[in-house]
């Protein structure tokens, strides 16, 4: 259940009121989701998603929050968050930061085929190119030096073998990061967590994404590796499917062709974005935040996904 703090109708109906969207019609919390508590609410102006952020800082918000008002402004199917007359998106709601975002149709397409992966690849590119003049900064803070700092913290928690490929490949991302090629690589804010979860589709229409929370600066193919590894993989062995990666790179080339630094370190990437997360679920299986709300993902996925694209690189 994803009600963490709850939100009376009188809270509700006076963000309504600052925000001037007219009379509440229903509140009711949405189960799932383990970070935040959400709130589908219905005013006379339409139907909106109430977030009360339970662990994210109120200096790293506003950058999550811009880039989805930058991005639904450019036409990207995203939740739109809901500003004051004096122009504030941040507001404070039962004592937390909170957002009142436009609530998307449809749901997750959790066995994705070839046409969900292209329609991702193009939606991808398309967030690329609509980001570019987005003006605020803030670095992906799940990027190479969190795994650098991580890494030495989950070692002692995991076996020889798996430590050994946890450095060695840690030790691999470090050269590949010094190189020529990734220096030419494009940047620009990324989601960085495209996973299936975190899109919506009515049949094969690709209607919005959503969840911003892990956005920041970092190059564009790491972010096209992340769905590359998610939507386009065998989930019980972490074998890449050939017929959806094709699909998505080229609906995502149509938008935005691949530069040749980008070509070349695509195997790179996807091991990097495979590393990115078995960290991360390492990081939440064996140290839990205190207080923690969070249900880990298994780990061993992403060792095999890592496994995988290490023992099979994907060229184009
Ligand atoms: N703008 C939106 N439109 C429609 N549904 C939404 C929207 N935002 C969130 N949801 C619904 O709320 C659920 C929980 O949201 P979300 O996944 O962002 O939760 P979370 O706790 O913030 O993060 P996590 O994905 O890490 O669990 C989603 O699965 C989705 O069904
Ligand atoms: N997508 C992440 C969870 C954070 O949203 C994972 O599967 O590990």
């Amino acid at each position: 259940m994803a009600v963490f703090t709850e939100v009376s109708t009188k809270e509700a109906r006076e963000l309504l009121r600052r925000l001037q969207l007219g009379k509440l019609l229903t509140l009711r919390g949405i189960e799932g989701g383990i970070e935040n508590t959400n709130y589908f609410l219905t005013s006379e102006e339409g139907e909106y998603v109430l977030t009360l952020f339970e662990r994210l800082s109120a200096e790293q918000l506003p950058f999550y929050l811009h880039l989805m008002k930058h991005l639904a402004h450019a036409g990207i199917p995203v939740p739109d968050p809901q500003a004051d007359k004096y122009g504030e998106i941040l507001h404070r709601v039962a004592g937390k930061p909170a957002a009142l975002a436009t609530k998307l149709r449809g749901k997750s397409q959790l066995a994705p085929q070839a046409p969900h992966c292209a329609a991702v690849g193009s939606l991808l590119a398309r967030m690329h190119l609509a980001a570019r003049d987005y003006e605020r900064q803030q670095p992906n803070l799940r990027a190479l030096p969190w795994w650098n700092e991580t890494v030495p913290v989950v070692l002692p928690h995991i076996g020889a073998e798996q430590a050994a490929l946890l450095q060695s490949e840690l030790a691999y991302q470090n050269h590949v990061a010094a190189s020529s090629a990734y220096a030419a690589l494009p940047r620009g804010p990324i989601h960085a967590d495209l996973f299936r979860d975190n899109v919506m589709f009515e049949g094969e229409e690709l209607t919005g994404c959503f969840d911003f929370y892990f956005a920041g600066v970092d190059s564009w193919l790491f972010d096209l590796a992340v769905c590359l590894n998610d939507w386009c993989v065998d989930l019980p062995t972490g074998r890449h499917d050939g017929a959806r990666a094709a699909a998505m790179l080229a609906a995502y080339q149509a938008v935005r062709p691949l530069t040749a630094a980008e070509r070349e370190l695509l195997p790179a990437m996807l091991r990097a974005g495979a590393l990115r997360f078995w960290i991360s679920r390492l990081w939440d299986f064996y140290l839990p935040r205190e207080a923690s709300m969070l249900k880990p993902h298994d780990p061993t996925h992403f060792e095999r996904v890592l496994r995988e694209r290490v023992q099979h690189p994907i060229h184009l």
